[in-house]
């Protein structure tokens, strides 16, 4: 959840999230299925079953580590009888949870000085864009006042497309003309979040991974430029990642991390994927809280990491 008012959500609201994130993980979720679909038809797992129940696991991206310690959990279960896949989904489900659940964190936005200023980082086509109009609508959504910053300035379409969203989710909104001075834009973005008394300030900024050097450089210019107004800022340092690169995520992880301080993560297109067990592995292998992900192109298909109905979710449970 992300702001105070956004966690008052009526609870028909509620019960329609984990069947929405149940498409979203579908691709995810057969692809998983048709590989331990074999597995579970013993009472108890020997020692071939279990090697198979890892290979499938790695192969769904989970990664070698998370595979061997789900493995290895579910070496010790029984299960109540032969062929019985809901029982051994749901023993499934609960292992991939505990390694989930420690990242599930909620983004609260309404705690601390105003506005709450926001940094949004991820290599371009990640989703960044889509990901700030879909927080500005949560925000909005919620009274919240939001200003957005344009600070990605690589891409003319893209400062267009941010500001759509700005516009349709009654968002400020801050830009210049492409390739300008990003840590200007961030700076003005700060300042007119001030004046107009908002709450947050969401600012999108390039992630051109292929020159960490200067990557670096204009993130520290920009988080110099904005704490001339703010020493605290960011407040929220939030990278987004896309699923469809599978383990390639974790290497984004690792460098955008030798650059900056990550204070959480958003996974996007998770939809469009079977690779949606990486989540999982960057679970496994990163300590770093995992806000939202995003299982399609509207608005309403960014949602609350919820590390249950997630593992549910992959493992094909509705
Ligand atoms: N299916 C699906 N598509 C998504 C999701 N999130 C973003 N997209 C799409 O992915 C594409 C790239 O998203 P952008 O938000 O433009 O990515 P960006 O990181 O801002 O990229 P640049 O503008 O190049 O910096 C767009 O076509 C989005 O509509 C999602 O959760 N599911």
């Amino acid at each position: 959840m992300i702001w105070g008012l956004f966690n008052k959500r009526n609870p028909a609201e509620q019960q329609a999230e984990p069947k929405g994130l149940f498409d979203g993980l579908r691709k995810s979720s057969s692809k998983l299925a048709d590989s331990i679909g074999a597995v579970f038809t013993k009472e108890k797992l020997d020692a071939a079953a279990l090697a198979e129940l890892e290979d499938a696991l790695v192969t769904s991206d989970m990664g070698a580590s998370a595979a061997a310690r789900i493995a290895s959990a579910l070496a010790d279960q029984r299960f109540s009888r032969e062929d019985n896949q809901t029982e051994a989904r749901e023993a499934l489900a609960a292992e991939v949870a505990r390694i989930l659940k420690p990242r599930e964190a909620t983004l609260d936005l309404s705690a601390g000085p105003k506005p709450r200023i926001v940094l949004v980082i991820g290599v371009n086509g990640s989703g960044k864009t889509t990901t700030i109009g879909k927080l500005s609508k949560l925000l909005t959504d919620a009274q919240a006042k939001v200003v957005i910053g344009a600070a990605d300035t690589f891409r003319a379409a893209a400062i267009e497309q941010l500001q759509v969203w700005a516009q349709r989710t009654g968002a400020s909104f801050v830009s210049s003309h492409q390739g300008a001075d990003a840590a200007g834009i961030a700076f003005e973005t700060v300042k007119r979040a001030k004046a107009e008394n908002a709450d947050v300030a969401l600012i999108d900024t390039a992630g051109r991974l292929q020159n960490k050097t200067e990557l670096m450089a204009e993130l520290s210019k920009i988080v110099r430029s904005i704490r001339k107004i703010d020493e605290d800022a960011p407040h929220e340092t939030l990278l987004v990642l896309d699923a469809t690169v599978g383990q390639n995520a974790l290497s984004q992880v690792e460098s955008f991390r030798s650059v900056t301080d990550i204070t959480g993560l958003v996974m996007t297109k998770l939809d469009g994927t079977a690779k949606g067990g990486v989540l999982v592995a960057l679970a496994q292998r990163h300590a770093i809280p995992i806000h939202f992900v995003g299982v399609g192109e509207k608005a309403e298909d960014l949602r609350p990491f919820d590390a249950t109905a997630f593992a549910r979710a992959l493992v094909g449970l509705g």
